[in-house]
Parts: C-alpha cells; sequence; structure tokens
C-alpha cells in the first residue's frame, strides 16, 4: 500500500516589499541580495493577518479545491514557530476559523471530532507533523490527515536577517491515496541542541527598559516574535546536520548515493539560494571531492559539473521562495510546490520520478526523505496557479514596510480585504485578557 501526499494547497501573504528597495535604504548592495542570495520580493503580512489567518486560508482553499469533507478529516497537526499563544495552539485557532465558514454546508463545529495539535522545532516542525500524520495513516489506512506548516518570519529591523524575511502557510493532505507523492518510509534524521538561532522569554535588567515603572520587579520576561541568531553559524548547523540526517537516511535505506537519483532536491530555505550553497559538502563527500580549504569549497561551487546539476535539480525549487522570502516551516513544502509547477506549466512529465527532502530546523534537527511522484500529480497541481497568484499582491513601501514592523498601523493596507482577518484582541476583560477574535470577508 501507498502513502503519502494526496492534495496540496497554499497561502502568501498579501503584502510585498521588493527587495531592491530595502537594500537601497540599509546601504547594501542590490546585487548581493538579488544574484547572491536569490531574494527579489519579501511577503510581508497585512495588519489583519497572522499565522493563524495563513494557516486556515490555506486550510480552506484546500478543503475547497479537492472536495474534502471535513469530518473525514481525522488529525490536523499545524506545524509553526510563530505560535500566538503559548498554551492554546494555533491550529485551535485556525480550525475555528474554517469551521464558521463552512458551517453552512457542513453543520456547526465540523471539526468537533478532529484531532488537532500544533508542532514546533523551529522550522523542522512540519516535516515532524508530516512524519508523524504518515505514521497515523500507516497504521490506520482509511483515515486521512491534514497537514498545515504556517509562519511569519520577522526579524529584527537592519539585522542580518531583515532581508530573508517572508511569511505564509502550505496544507498537505495525507492518505492511503497520494495523488500527488508516494512518501516512503525510511527517515535519516540527526539531531543536536545547539543555540544557532531560537525565540527565548527575553530578559530585561530593570536598567534597560527606559521609563519603567518602579513597581516593575528586578527583572521582567516578554515574549517576542523576533528570534536570536548568529546568521553564519545556523548555516553552519544546517550544513552539519542535513550531512549527518544524509548519511543515516543512507544506513536506513541502504542506498548508495541517493541524491543521483533525485530530479529535484527539496531544501528548507531561509532564502532562496541556501540549498545549492550548503549542497556543496554533500555533493564533494559523494564524489570524493577535497572540500577543506575555502578555495577548495569555491571550486566545487564554481564547477561546470556542479552549476549544471543546480540548474537541473533545485533551481526550479528556489523560484517561489525569491518571490516570497522565509516561511519557516513551510519554506520546504513551498520549495516542493514551486518545482512541481514550473514542471507543469513547461509540460514535463514527472510522474515515477524521485524526489529528495533535506529539511532543517534550528536549535537543532535535520530530516531527510524521498518520494514518488504519482500519475495523478498533474490534476492536483492544476489548482494552484503559483506564479499567477503571487502577481495579486500588493506592493508598499519602504516607509510601511517599518511601520508595519513596529506594529505603528492600525488600519489594514488592504481595507477591502477578502478572507481571514484579525477583528479585536481582548484587552479588558480580566479572564479573556490577550483572546484573539477572527472574522471573514467574502
Ligand atoms: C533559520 C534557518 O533556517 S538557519 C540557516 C540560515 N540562517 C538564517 O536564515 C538566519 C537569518 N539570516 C542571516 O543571518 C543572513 O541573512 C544569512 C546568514 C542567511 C546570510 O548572511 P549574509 O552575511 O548576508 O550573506 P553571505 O555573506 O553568507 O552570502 C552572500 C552571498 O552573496 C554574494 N555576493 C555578495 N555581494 C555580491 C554582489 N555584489 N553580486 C553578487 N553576489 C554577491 C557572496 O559572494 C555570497 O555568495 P557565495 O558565498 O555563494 O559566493
Amino acid at each position: 500500500m501507498a502513502f503519502g501526499i494526496e492534495a496540496a494547497s497554499y497561502y502568501v501573504p498579501s503584502l510585498y516589499l521588493e527587495i531592491k528597495d530595502l537594500a537601497g535604504k540599509r546601504g547594501i548592495d542590490p546585487a548581493k541580495l538579488e544574484k547572491g542570495l536569490g531574494l527579489h520580493k519579501m511577503g510581508l503580512p497585512d495588519v489583519h493577518e497572522d499565522a493563524a489567518t495563513f494557516a486556515a486560508e490555506a486550510l480552506l482553499k484546500l478543503i475547497q479545491d479537492y472536495h474534502i469533507h471535513p469530518k473525514d478529516i481525522s488529525r490536523i497537526y499545524l506545524g509553526t514557530e510563530s505560535a500566538l499563544d503559548a498554551a492554546k495552539p494555533t491550529a485551535s485557532y485556525t480550525i475555528q476559523m474554517v469551521e464558521k465558514v463552512l458551517e453552512k454546508e457542513f453543520g456547526a463545529r465540523c471539526f468537533k471530532n478532529c484531532d488537532v495539535v500544533d508542532m514546533t522545532f523551529a522550522c523542522v516542525g512540519a516535516v515532524d507533523a508530516l512524519h508523524n500524520s504518515l505514521d497515523f495513516v500507516r497504521v490506520n489506512p482509511d483515515k486521512k490527515a491534514i497537514v498545515i506548516a504556517s509562519d511569519y518570519a520577522k526579524y529584527e529591523l537592519a539585522s542580518s536577517g531583515e532581508y530573508t524575511q517572508g511569511g505564509g502557510a502550505v496544507s498537505l493532505l495525507i492518505s492511503a491515496q497520494p495523488d500527488l507523492l508516494e512518501i516512503e518510509n525510511h527517515w535519516g534524521v540527526a539531531t543536536e541542541s545547539v543555540f544557532d538561532f531560537f525565540k527565548p522569554r527575553r530578559y530585561y535588567k530593570k536598567e534597560d527598559l527606559k521609563n519603567s515603572p518602579e513597581s516593575f520587579p528586578d527583572k521582567i520576561e516578554i515574549f517576542t516574535d523576533e528570534p536570536v541568531f548568529d546568521g553564519q553559524y545556523s548555516n553552519q548547523c544546517y550544513q552539519d546536520r542535513i550531512r549527518e540526517a544524509y548519511q543515516h537516511y543512507k544506513e536506513v535505506s541502504g542506498k548508495d548515493q541517493p541524491y543521483k537519483n533525485w530530479k529535484y532536491l527539496i531544501f528548507h530555505l531561509p532564502y532562496a539560494f541556501h540549498g545549492k550553497r550548503v549542497f556543496t559538502e554533500i555533493y564533494s563527500l559523494e564524489n570524493g571531492l577535497s572540500y577543506e580549504t575555502p578555495e577548495e569549497q569555491k571550486s566545487v561551487a564554481k564547477s561546470e559539473e556542479y552549476i549544471q546539476f543546480i540548474n537541473d535539480t533545485i533551481e526550479k525549487t528556489q523560484r517561489a521562495s525569491s518571490e516570497i522570502g522565509n516561511m519557516y516551516t513551510a519554506s520546504i513544502f513551498m520549495a516542493l510546490l514551486s518545482a512541481l509547477q514550473t514542471s507543469f506549466n513547461e509540460n514535463e512529465e514527472l510522474a515515477g520520478e524521485e524526489i529528495g527532502f533535506l529539511g532543517y530546523g534550528s536549535g537543532s534537527k535535520s530530516k531527510v526523505f524521498a518520494g514518488k511522484v504519482s500519475e495523478n500529480w498533474k490534476q492536483v497541481v492544476s489548482k494552484w496557479d503559483l506564479f499567477e497568484n503571487l502577481k495579486n499582491r500588493t506592493a508598499i513601501d519602504f516607509e510601511t514596510y517599518e511601520k508595519l514592523h513596529r506594529k505603528q498601523v492600525d488600519q489594514s493596507v488592504n481595507q477591502n480585504y477578502k478572507g481571514f482577518g484579525l477583528d479585536t484582541v481582548e484587552l479588558e476583560n480580566p479572564v479573556l485578557k490577550g483572546a484573539r477574535y477572527y472574522n471573514y470577508s467574502d
């Protein structure tokens, strides 16, 4: 019996900033961002959007486009590192929003008996959700699960992460009828606890707090949506973990040089060119090339063979990322959508082709696994129009971007938006303080 992805949908935030506008204001050579890292546009949420609305949009679209009966879904596992609450899962907000819209057709609380939870491990949390959901359908082949990856990748203004920001969601229907991709049951895993990128409870000393009232305790804890990170160290951790997980994948699958059979290599892409920049090490190891000195590493990256290999196996996976930016948990799945949509648009036949995945989450863990494109893949992809939909977003200027980032804008940029949006956050009622309420406009 085969298991894997039956259908997939996505949502990208409705606003974007041209990367060259950011480069100009920050005094960065635009060529570094465009030609060095592959960045063109940075997707950004409007005032009413967050990880829960992204997820709700992707879930509703999946259900509507593929005519899914919500009561047939036993589990919705949501991978995110942009949780809106440290106890109440983002998935619970998501199903509440979608239930309201589906109420007319399916009655109240259509997810009443659905097992819903968030999974968090930085950018690999949705791969974990996929892994768990596949295990679930393997044990219960008559049941279906939905995986949602949803995040807003926000970094401190003027930091080295700023130009890699982005966001959005991807939803996947997981079942024993994998019309898009059949996923095999070999998982290479590598884990090490490190501090390359994390979102701690931040501690502020009293003297650091401007105008802090006398009543403040000596230390206060504040949750923040911007990570503490060391960019070059996180690159190193990513490279180390995928090398270890790839090696483990070889051991558990018994496959020799598996990457050579992969039509596409799908990476977690914190920025578009990351996969092709880090894979040089595994490529060198597999091909007996020296990879010790920076000169040797450059020479692999610049070799004709490697450039040809990238053009064949990675370039198409990068295209959506260049237009959106980092989507944290959703990036790896958006890279899959990007490659499949491009092949579809170019009338390429992919049925039977093998695809390899190299996931990474800071903190840190990598998972490597593979799948085979199904006979029906084109029917699934025909619903996406990914690159056309990216053209429907609204461009904003740098000043608006900075205000949105600082949360200094009260009203949505697109005031006549359609779809899900945050309506209010309760600030007064002490037993509901912080509760978030959403609406839907059609
Ligand atoms: C969250 C995770 O997934 S962990 C893994 C990634 N980490 C992150 O995403 C953390 C947040 N991001 C960051 O800290 C940073 O944006 C990083 C680490 C990703 C990138 O760091 P930077 O210092 O901006 O870039 P870096 O120096 O590594 O690379 C710039 C590239 O542009 C190239 N470049 C620079 N100037 C130019 C130019 N004018 N024209 C063309 N290319 C240029 C450089 O040669 C280099 O490419 P190469 O090494 O392939 O030759």
